[in-house]
């Protein structure tokens, strides 16, 4: 786990915000801390209520938390906010534009508070000529019409406008409050090249959301953010190496001392009818063919727990003795153990076996399983 320095973009240091007073109080933040490293992704994870947005929020100076500390390029972030500010991008999650400003006004607007030169508010294309080098490219990418007033925006197009005034600023850190919301599946493959092509010129990204994939597929790192607090943090391999393997094998026996093996959860274990097929069945309930075949698989189902549970194992189920067509095993493992677990089981005949790291949303349901 990533333990933060001193050159750290971003450091959250015990953060505490309650709203409101009294009975109904909502305390927001519970002691959040957060680190993010120059020219890391890094995406804040989390149900709603959980706490982002107001992370985000008081990141930018735009709540005060009741105590912690905030740090922006290792400078007090309340106190140096407007010199900060110049160095960052931010788009809300909720974007509001000005009704009567075109988006190409808006552009240029955005481009001016950040201290760019040479703006020019008179007409929409030199706002888009004089902004920056990328706007028309990311106009074109983002399928925009500039020309249109903030009133006249879908929601998606609202994003769109302050996602081009981020990518297309030379803001060092970019933060993105569940920056794809309102986009279409063409949009969100582009927002995602676009972030790719951005941490290549080494920006600084946080974003939150709550879209697994997204952030699975773009981020260095995760922190979980659970009741207002980081539940997790670190790389995806990190995380998936605190958590469990899937294995799915089928083998002519289960080893002998299975019952004992350390780390084993979620077990199901199916006895296959002779002759059936190793690997051609996806599911226990395909694998038990017959009636008697679906007997034994619930039977062994059932006995699983005390399987797991006592030492000796259930007659008929442990060791070389449980034989007949082959068994199909399905279970998780904690990955500390899963070597062990491959190598006991490739001496007892192999027929198939895969294993897969568990997804982002298997680690995220299981964060959040009541
Ligand atoms: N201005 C406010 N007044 C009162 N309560 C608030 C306010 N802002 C946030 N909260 C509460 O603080 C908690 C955290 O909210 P926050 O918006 O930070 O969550 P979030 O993780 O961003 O959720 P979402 O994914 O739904 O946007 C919630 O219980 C929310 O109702």
């Amino acid at each position: 786990m990533y333990a933060g320095a001193v050159t750290d973009v971003i450091s959250l240091t015990g953060l505490v915000k309650t709203f409101g007073r009294g009975s109904g109080a909502t305390r927001a933040l519970d002691g959040l801390d957060l680190a993010v490293a120059p020219g890391e992704v890094h995406g804040l994870l989390g149900p709603n209520g959980a706490g982002k947005s107001t992370t985000l929020r008081i990141l930018l100076s735009l709540l005060r938390p009741d105590s912690g500390e905030v740090r922006l390029f290792g400078r007090d972030a309340w106190r140096d906010a407007v010199a900060l500010h110049r160095r960052l991008a931010y788009v809300p999650g909720d974007v509001a534009l000005w009704p009567d400003l075109s988006g190409g006004q808006v552009l240029a607007m955005l481009a001016k508070l950040r201290g760019r030169p040479g703006q020019s508010d008179q007409s929409d294309q030199s706002d888009q000529s004089g902004q920056s080098g990328r706007l028309p490219e990311l106009l074109e990418r983002f399928a925009l019409d500039p020309g249109k007033k903030g009133r006249a925006y879908s929601k998606g197009n609202r994003q769109k406008v302050m996602l081009v005034a981020a990518f297309a600023s030379e803001a060092e850190l970019l933060v993105l409050d569940e920056p794809t919301s309102g986009l279409d599946p063409l949009m969100e493959a582009e927002f995602r090249a676009c972030l790719a092509e951005e941490k290549a010129r080494g920006r600084t990204i946080l974003l939150s959301s709550h879209i697994l994939s997204e952030v699975e597929a773009v981020c260095d790192r995760v922190s979980i953010v659970r009741g207002g607090r980081v539940a997790e943090s670190g790389t995806l391999a990190e995380l998936r190496h605190l958590t469990r393997t899937l294995v799915s094998a089928e083998v002519e026996r289960l080893p002998a001392g299975f019952e004992g093996f350390p780390g084993l959860h979620e077990v199901r274990i199916t006895e296959l009818g002779a002759g059936s097929a190793a690997g051609g069945s996806d599911g226990a309930a395909e694998a038990a063919g017959s009636a008697g075949a679906a007997e034994r698989a619930e039977s062994a189902e059932a006995a699983v727990p005390a399987l797991l549970a006592v030492p000796a194992g259930p007659a008929g189920l442990a060791g070389p003795a449980y034989v007949g067509g082959g068994v199909r095993l399905e279970c998780t493992v904690d990955t500390e153990h899963l070597s062990r677990l491959l190598v006991a089981l490739g001496t007892e005949g192999i027929r198939s076996l895969t294993s897969r790291p568990p997804t982002l949303e298997e680690l995220f349901l299981r964060h959040y399983a009541a």
